[in-house]
């Protein structure tokens, strides 16, 4: 992505901070979120904020990009005062934050979404043509090679995401918050987008990065800071900052140990062997198929590819979300009926889902509705929740999966993204399923919550239940004991445990190298029974994994 050439590049470390806070105070009602904190982001700086799921990190974006007001502290941009706050379009023209979640309308297209905002009432209106041509300039500009006709909601991630900035650019602004851009991209897409970022970078574009992923905040940031329970704990260059120095200031010492989650309600006798999830020939014209799935009580499958690899469908039909155009799904040998959510779920199929923004919360209720939204049938006589008995056993979720919240009754729209992650799992696993679809289940959890969670989803195949795991992230994958590669719908690739980072990398890209088997039918479930169960690896440990 290169500027326009009538910028001038901004030499480093010249001129005012891109940001500087000092001393921000946010409260949320009785939640302290963010306690006399300060940040300054260079000019041309890439900047890393981390720190623990509700350590503060987003309410400070939410404060340095004009959408909270902090109760004290001040603010400044470019050596600036920052706008009022409710100036929008002021805001807007001195930082901007790309999400994880698109802030462009997907109905319009890439031309109109690029020019949204932008006209003032009592200006005159620009015609279409010229806006399409002055979009295509514009993306020319930033050197994104998209065209400005396409809906937004037909692009992908990454080109979105280069959307956003070129527009945030084209605005003036000159910091741009990331708000864990990676988390939906595949590895290629995540190498190009940080090219991109140097680039802009050595011409002056200051970022400020937020990541639970290490190993990025690393390879694209100068300088890191680190948040803990609202507090600004340091600042300092990411080259002085051992991995274990870094999890160690975002952890404290306090770090809690995971407790044990529930047992399934019906874990199966062990020495069970037969396969307790079966898909014969399961397909989806055009997305992925066909395939035959065969996962035992105690095993972890995963399916390793990005969304465009069809592996979230292939979890979104095992969880009756979509409905596959062929072949059937059974659970314990009884057929599941296809394309519907509550069939799945009486068939005890547990769900946790991709996008728990759009499918797996109710915002305006608590932690407790949430987390046994789908057991209300269980928590009182004809179908009354009892609100004593939810609470209760939102309460053993709570603890078993180490969500920070101000308890059962607190609503779930004012936990951090993290903890809500965790919601999202607990009501999957309140049901008592058997079998455990799990989509990116980590996605946004911070790297101490994420080996519980991931200890949590790894025992509840070792008390008997049957776990598919669709992610892209290799820690996600290190749990499972067998890992189908999805490329373009179809198994690429199988692996067994022990298969190496490179491996499964280029297997989810569609290439294979070293020992991986590549399937000759479309097929995954292994020709001989193990005869004793399948090993399992360590779990992550902080500093050793991301
Ligand atoms: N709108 C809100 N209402 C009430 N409390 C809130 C609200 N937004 C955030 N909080 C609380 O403020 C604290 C900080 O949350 P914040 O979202 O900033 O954390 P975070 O570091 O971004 O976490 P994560 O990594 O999980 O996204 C948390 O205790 C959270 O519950």
């Amino acid at each position: 992505m290169t500027a326009p050439a009538s910028r001038d590049p901004v030499p480093q470390d010249t001129g005012p901070p891109a940001l500087r806070a000092r001393g921000i105070v946010k409260r949320f009602g009785p939640t302290l979120a963010l306690d006399r904190v300060d940040l300054t982001v260079a000019p041309g700086e890439a900047h890393a904020l981390v720190g623990r799921n509700g350590a503060g990190k987003s309410t400070l974006v939410g404060v340095v990009t004009g959408l909270h007001r902090p109760d004290a502290g001040t603010v400044a941009l470019a050596g600036r005062p920052a706008p009022a706050h409710g100036d929008a379009a002021a805001w807007r023209a001195r930082v901007a934050c790309v999400h994880q979640r698109p802030m462009t309308v997907p109905g319009l297209t890439v031309a109109e979404n690029l020019f949204l905002g932008r006209f003032e009432p009592g200006r005159p209106l620009i015609g279409w043509r010229r806006l399409r041509r002055r979009a295509a300039e514009l993306l020319g500009a930033y050197g994104v090679d998209v065209d400005p006709r396409t809906r937004v909601g037909d692009l992908t991630v990454e080109q979105r995401q280069f959307v956003e900035i070129a527009r945030a650019l084209s605005f003036g602004a000159r910091l741009i918050v990331l708000d864990e851009p990676t988390a939906r991209l595949d590895a290629r897409g995540g190498a190009r987008l940080f090219a991109r970022l140097r680039e802009l970078g050595s011409q002056g574009v200051a970022f400020l990065f937020i990541s639970h992923h290490l190993p990025e905040v690393y390879e694209l940031c100068a300088t890191v800071t680190v948040y803990r329970d609202a507090r600004h704990v340091l600042t300092a260059p990411v080259a002085d900052l051992s991995r274990t120095e870094l999890v160690a200031a975002m952890t404290g010492d306090g770090g809690r140990p995971a407790p044990r989650p529930p047992a399934p309600a019906t874990a199966p006798a062990a020495g069970e062997r037969a396969p307790l999830l079966r898909t014969e020939g399961l397909a989806l014209t055009g997305v992925y198929g066909p395939l035959d799935l065969a996962v035992r009580p105690g095993e972890v499958l995963g399916l390793a590819g990005a969304a465009a690899a069809g592996a979230v469908a292939v979890g979104e039909t095992l969880a009756g979300m979509r409905a596959p155009t062929a072949g059937r799904i059974t659970v314990d040998g009884r057929a599941v009926r296809p394309g519907r959510v509550p069939d799945a779920l009486d068939a005890g199929i547990g769900y946790v889902p991709e996008e728990r923004h759009r499918q797996g919360l109710v915002p305006g209720r608590s932690v407790a509705e949430n987390a046994t939204l789908t057991v209300a049938g269980r928590l009182g006589p004809f179908g009354i929740v009892l609100p004593a008995r939810a609470r209760a056993l939102a309460q053993t979720m709570i603890t078993a999966l180490d969500i920070r919240t101000g308890g059962p009754g607190q609503s779930v729209a004012e936990l951090s993204g993290g903890n809500q992650q965790k919601v999202v799992v607990a009501r999957a696993l309140a049901r008592g399923p058997r079998v455990l679809v799990a989509v990116a289940p980590t996605a946004g959890v911070d790297i101490t919550s994420k080996k519980s969670l991931l200890g949590v989803v790894r025992r509840f195949a070792d008390e008997g239940g049957a776990v598919v795991l669709v992610s892209g992230e290799l820690d996600d994958l290190r749990i499972c004991d067998r890992v189908l590669a999805l490329f373009h719908g179809r198994p690429a690739a199988r692996f067994g445990t022990g298969w190496s980072d490179r491996e499964l990398v280029a297997a989810m890209e569609g290439t294979t190298v070293g020992t991986a088997t590549v399937p000759e039918a479309p097929t995954e479930a292994p020709t001989a029974v193990p005869e004793a169960p399948t090993s399992v690896p360590p779990e992550p440990t902080p500093g050793s994994g991301p």
